[in-house]
């Protein structure tokens, strides 16, 4: 059993997240930023890859003071759990991310010191051999109470998510602007399908902020 996987993100007319520079780009307006907090709130846990906590250090808190009472009232903690994927452990100390609350998945090939290191920062979860094995992951998830799981991205972390057929919805901004080149990171990166596309099903197209929000079902083969 694993928790049900959304991915939320922001992309520009172009499909990128981020420019060439891979530094965050304000791509959301503040009403989509508004939608996300809640969707964060929403969430038993929220998970991004290393790569997004090098380029962006985010804190992935709830950041409303309402919305965190919102959730105190329902008798869960202030904010979800943090889970980073990790597989060798690189996650810099002072990441913002860190803390009580914190998970990070690694593999078994993580050193010994970085692991030393990081877990006096959050908890430690050992998945797989070579790479954090994101199936184990989410049953492990699971068994602790996760049932929904947001993913802030980046595009190698989706990929690999949507490749193994691991997750169930996708959200995505679309915002008014173009960022180009070939090595600005895309919605979903990796080494893409040859053929045998994902399908997604179109839930809802809304008009917010000057963009659209766009809700796709992920569409399971028989
Ligand atoms: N506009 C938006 O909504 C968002 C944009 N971004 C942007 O995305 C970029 C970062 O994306 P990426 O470099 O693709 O990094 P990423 O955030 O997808 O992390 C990829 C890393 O995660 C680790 N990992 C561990 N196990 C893995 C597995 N099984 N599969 C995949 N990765 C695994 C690896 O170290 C891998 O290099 C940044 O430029 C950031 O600004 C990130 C999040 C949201
Ligand atoms: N929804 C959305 N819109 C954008 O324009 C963005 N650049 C992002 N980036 C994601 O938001 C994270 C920021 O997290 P904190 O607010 O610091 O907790 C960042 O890491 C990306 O995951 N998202």
């Amino acid at each position: 059993m694993r928790p049900y996987v959304l991915i939320n993100s922001a992309m520009s007319a172009d499909g990128k997240i981020s420019s060439f520079l891979r530094r965050q780009v304000r791509i959301s307006g503040s009403e989509d930023l508004l939608r996300v907090e809640r969707l964060r709130a929403e969430s038993d846990a929220v998970m991004v890859g290393l790569g997004t906590v090098i380029a962006d250090d985010p804190t992935l808190r709830v950041k409303s003071e309402a919305l965190r009472s919102w959730r105190l009232e329902r008798g869960v903690p202030e904010n979800p759990l943090r889970i980073v994927a990790d597989s060798r452990a690189r996650t810099p100390p002072e990441a913002r991310v860190l803390g009580p609350g914190c998970i990070v998945a690694v593999s078994r090939y993580a050193p010994e010191d970085r692991l030393k290191e990081l877990s006096e920062r959050c908890e430690i979860a050992i998945c797989g051999e070579d790479r954090v094995d994101l199936r184990e992951l989410l049953e492990m998830l699971y068994r602790r109470g996760v049932r929904r799981l947001m993913v802030e991205g980046g595009g190698t972390l989706n990929w690999s998510l949507i490749e193994q057929g691991l997750v169930d919805e996708i959200c995505v901004f679309v915002g008014p602007m173009v960022i180009g080149g070939q090595d600005a990171p895309t919605l979903v990166d990796g080494r893409g399908f040859p053929e045998n596309f994902q399908r997604l099903e179109l839930e809802s197209a809304e008009r917010i902020d000057d963009g659209l929000l766009l809700k796709w079902r992920v569409v399971r083969s028989a």
